[in-house]
């Protein structure tokens, strides 16, 4: 079987993207590892797969999986090249497009200057959202991470992040304690672990490791959910700049209750056929 991908990137966040539409794909948990593999495959840190709707109303459904084959309910990098694909690939000419996710619906729009600008949903703080194995919804919670007890605020984007406050992302231990919080006990769906630096109140720097893919170079919803967590301890304002290793992300949250909304850019990198 041989089926048409596209390889693209949100802030070198990269990703094979197929379509699901007009083609018929099944993809295994064995495949998935195979295409995601750097060396021996195609490469990408997700890969989405593009299908027509289930409800009449939506446009699409599209689906998220890891580079370790699990199945995964947002990505915010993805959303925005969700719609880039649909766009070049002239599945819709709509620029507010209404698609469902493993979370529900969202509803990116192509804004006129190119980039995509995305609602990603009310953030969740309860515990059992997350899941989190913890008693009431603080936004602080001490985690024992090795010898080391960590403060960490949790946050559901669709997908669970714990973010914690560091004073330098050039040296933060993302690659020692990344690991160790992504399995977790106290995280029985294992999560997405943010490591923060608060440059001033609209501006923070960003790394995350990222649950099934290891660090990355950007993270769309561990942008949401830093902002969110920054904003719940007061330390930011509701418009924030992004840095991340990859490049910039505009994310703004009203707070409790309302919706996240993410802009940034999205690009295509080659198109290519894969055969199975
Ligand atoms: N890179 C993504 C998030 C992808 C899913 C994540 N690794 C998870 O397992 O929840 C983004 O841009 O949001």
């Amino acid at each position: 079987m041989k089926f048409k991908f596209s390889k693209m990137h949100g802030l070198g966040n990269d990703f094979v993207v197929i379509d699901g539409v007009r083609q018929t794909v099944q993809l295994t948990t064995e495949r998935l590892r195979q295409l995601g593999d750097r060396h021996t495959g195609v490469g990408f840190d997700q890969l989405l797969l593009v299908e027509a709707p289930q409800a009449a109303e939506n446009d699409f459904r599209y689906r998220i999986f890891n580079n370790d084959g699990s199945e995964v309910e947002q990505c915010g990098n993805g959303a925005r090249c969700f719609v880039k694909f649909v766009t070049e690939q002239k599945l819709t000419n709509k620029r507010a497009i209404r698609v469902e996710t493993a979370k529900g619906v969202i509803v990116p729009m192509l804004d006129d200057n190119g980039l995509i600008t995305v609602d990603m949903g009310v953030p969740r703080f309860a515990p059992l959202d997350i899941p989190f194995i913890a008693e009431g919804d603080a936004i602080s919670h001490p985690l024992q991470v090795g010898e080391h007890s960590v403060d960490i605020s949790v946050v559901s984007m669709g997908n669970p992040h714990a973010v914690q406050v560091v004073a330098n992302v050039d040296n933060a231990p993302v690659a020692e304690q990344g690991p160790l919080i992504e399995r977790h006990s106290r995280f029985p769906e294992r999560v997405n672990a943010g490591f923060m630096q608060i440059v001033n109140r609209g501006e923070i720097r960003l790394r995350v490791y990222e649950r099934g893919a290891g660090e990355t170079l950007a993270c769309g919803t561990g942008a949401c959910a830093a902002v969110v967590a920054g904003i719940r301890r007061g330390l930011l304002d509701k418009v924030v700049l992004v840095h991340t290793r990859g490049g910039d992300l505009t994310i703004s949250w009203g707070g409790p209750g309302l919706p996240v909304k993410m802009t940034g850019p999205a690009a295509t990198v080659f198109n290519g056929e894969i055969e199975i």
